[in-house]
């Protein structure tokens, strides 16, 4: 049964959006079959940021990818308050219920345009599966359920930035390198980062 103070937490996104994804129009090939919906085992889930994630070692997970810094819980409730009212960010995360801890993520940020008739622009950002939970469809998993969340939401594309040892793990989820068009450049502000 869930506490009182778990059901007080506010989802990032409408958790239902998950419940409409078409897992089948996705080139990935999942072996066993398992969408977000059904992700292979009765103790993981997939569903939006919560709230009280940050006890949940949502913050320990992105270290994994990239340096975060020291991050109060206040500090993460004032971001998490500044993304559910912007209503563009998609962060979904794959807990493992049975430690009441988060074990993947990855982030959709939609841009609006102007182009394209006012389109929307799919991002996807921060994409990480905790060490000792890898090798097991979750990269793919989070990758393919915010990939097919954006193409819900009527982006018109989506696109991302990584290291060329992930090329292929991207492509066997159908992104492509366009040809004369996959450049990557950087201006960075942050000259002391690690990264
Ligand atoms: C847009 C971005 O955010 S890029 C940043 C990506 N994140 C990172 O680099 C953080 C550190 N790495 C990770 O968290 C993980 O290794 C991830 C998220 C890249 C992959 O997670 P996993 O759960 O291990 O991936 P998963 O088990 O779904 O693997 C899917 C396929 O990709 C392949 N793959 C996974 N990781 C890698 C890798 N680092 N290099 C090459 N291939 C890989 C797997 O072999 C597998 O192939 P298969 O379908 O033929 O069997």
């Amino acid at each position: 049964m869930s506490s009182n103070k778990e059901e007080q937490e506010l989802y990032l996104y409408d958790p239902s959006l998950l419940l409409k994804l078409d897992f089948y129009r996705s080139p990935a090939k999942f072996n066993p079959p398992i969408t977000c919906v059904a992700p292979g085992e009765p103790w993981l889930k997939v569903r939006p940021l919560k709230s009280g994630d940050y006890r949940r070692g949502f913050l320990q997970i992105l270290s994994q990818l990239t340096s975060i810094g020291e991050i109060s819980e206040v500090q993460f409730l004032n971001r998490f308050a500044e993304m559910r009212a912007k209503g563009d960010y998609y962060v979904t995360v794959i807990e493992d219920l049975r430690k009441n801890k988060i074990i993947g993520s990855a982030t959709l940020v939609i841009e609006r345009k102007f182009i394209h008739s006012c389109g929307n622009r799919a991002h996807l950002e921060d994409v990480v599966v905790d060490d000792t939970y890898r090798g097991k469809q979750l990269g793919k998993l989070i990758v393919v359920t915010v990939t097919c969340l954006a193409e819900y939401l009527g982006c018109y594309k989506m696109s991302l930035e990584c290291k060329d040892k992930l090329i292929a793990f991207y492509r066997s989820i159908g992104y492509v390198d366009e040809p004369g068009n996959s450049n990557s450049m950087t201006l960075r502000y942050d000259k002391q980062a690690n990264l």
